[in-house]
């Protein structure tokens, strides 16, 4: 009987379909030893006095206290890692000024390797600790401290994805922060793939690299295709920004003569791996060429509010059969943390429903269906981020990974008001209230990578 590595028992809440979420109450969770949910088993199965039996007492046996509830790890699939020295700031700039005035000359410091190692150890940390067990990263142009994001995801248990960022156009990236030419852009995205290729093979939980132009403006036409040439040499990932603002979708209409998505597709860079972050700007004809080659989007809800000019018609997107996860957008947004995140999606959506000019008539205000519910916004910060990245993770389920965070809602000092409510209305209001200090503890893929 005794051969799961670890044994759970207690409630948690898992997505069952975009609407719906399940209550598994009481469960058993038995997790074997690669960090996968081998079997679930209900208190109503008759193996399950069998299994409490074998593993009761022992050290691998993990009862929730009252008040305690599993919830699946976040899956943050947009995370800008050199930003987060820069959190909080600049956000009443618009984009283009942003980049130009705080974020490249924040970004150009991470030549130093002892800074990177510095922020990102301290950001990875962080992220962990408030619940995300998977994050897409972009760093920097730098190859060293890119690397060194990844080797830092590897070392502290964190599910990593890591782009090497691309910025080769000179009419757009300034000098003090740019890659040296093309040619060394697209060589040296080369080496970091395989030195990430490699870490990976001794990684448990995965790491990955990503191919990351930064976005159309920073990239000349040589860069994008070699790099869409790369991603499909080396079958990885593949990130960007795309159709985020009213002056980048323009920018990228004056180069091209077409939107975004499409210039992006003519360079190989849209297939079933890729995730384009904000797409705030995409039409019915983007979101069938996004859905037909398994493009995902990671919706960036705080950071849209600042930079987007517009909120995602997410309810509409994924209506149209296009993948969706919650990005934090780090520093764009300035919440680490994707409770915040589902807030706000949810927030932002019933304010695209109803409008928010009350001068014109209740008819006319807004953009019927747009709305998200508690559950949908649920949905794209953990299964949702799942799909999009395509692997086993971001549900409560058999077969998926034992990445989880677990919610204690009678912490002295963060309690929630809970008084004897059903099941369905405390993870309410774990969505609504919780906070980071409410994180009890985490797991990814089997391992205990946080404790508070
Ligand atoms: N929000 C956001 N948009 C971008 N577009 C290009 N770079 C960035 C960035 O760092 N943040």
């Amino acid at each position: 009987m005794e051969k799961y590595a670890h044994v759970f028992q207690g409630t948690a809440f898992s997505s069952k379909t975009f609407q719906e979420v399940n209550i598994l109450k009481d469960f058993i969770f038995c997790i074997n030893e690669d960090g996968f949910i081998e079997k679930m088993v209900s208190p109503d199965d008759e193996q399950y006095l069998a299994l409490l039996g074998a593993y009761e007492g022992k050290e691998n046996f993990h009862r929730l206290e009252d008040g305690e509830y599993l919830l699946p790890g976040f899956i943050d699939l947009h995370v800008h890692a050199p930003q987060w020295a820069q959190l909080g700031t600049a956000l009443d700039l618009p984009l283009y000024d942003w980049l130009n005035t705080y974020t490249f000359p924040v970004e150009s410091k991470f030549s130093d390797i002892d800074y990177a190692q510095t922020v990102y150890q301290d950001l990875v940390k962080t992220l962990i600790a408030n619940g995300t067990t998977t994050a897409l990263y972009f760093a920097t142009v730098h190859k060293e401290s890119s690397l060194l994001l990844a080797e830092i995801c590897a070392k502290l248990g964190q599910r990593g994805l890591v782009g090497k960022v691309v910025m080769d156009n000179p009419d757009q990236c300034p000098d003090y922060y740019r890659d040296a030419d093309t040619k060394t852009a697209l060589q040296q995205t080369e080496e970091f793939i395989v030195a990430v290729q490699q870490l990976n093979k001794q990684t448990k939980q995965g790491v990955y690299p990503v191919v990351t132009p930064r976005f159309i403006p920073s990239c000349t036409n040589e860069a994008l295709k070699g790099l869409g040439e790369l991603a499909a040499k080396y079958d990885t990932y593949i990130q960007s920004h795309c159709s985020e603002s009213d002056w980048e979708h323009e920018y990228v209409i004056d180069r091209f003569q077409k939107h975004d998505a499409f210039a992006l597709n003519d360079f190989g860079l849209l297939q079933e791996k890729s995730i384009m972050a904000h797409c705030n700007f995409l039409n019915d004809e983007d979101a069938e060429l996004f859905a037909k080659t398994g493009t995902a989007i990671s919706h960036c809800p705080v950071s849209n509010v600042f930079f987007s000019n517009g909120v995602l018609p997410a309810a509409h997107l994924h209506e149209k059969g296009v993948d969706i996860g919650l990005g934090t957008d780090i520093s764009g947004g300035f919440s680490p943390s994707l409770f915040d995140n589902v807030r706000q999606a949810v927030i932002s959506s019933r304010m695209l429903e109803e409008g928010v000019d009350t001068t014109v008539s209740a008819d006319n205000r807004g953009v019927p269906s747009s709305r998200l519910t508690t559950n949908e916004a649920f949905y794209f910060a953990t299964a949702g981020g799942g799909e999009s990245l395509s692997l086993p993770i971001g549900r409560i389920e058999e077969n998926y990974t034992w990445d989880v965070q677990i919610i204690n809602t009678k912490l002295p000092s963060a309690k929630l008001p809970i008084f004897g409510d059903d099941l369905y209305d405390i993870f309410q209001k774990i969505i609504y209230l919780a906070r980071p200090e409410n994180i009890q503890q985490v797991w990814i893929q089997g391992n205990k990578v946080h404790e508070r």
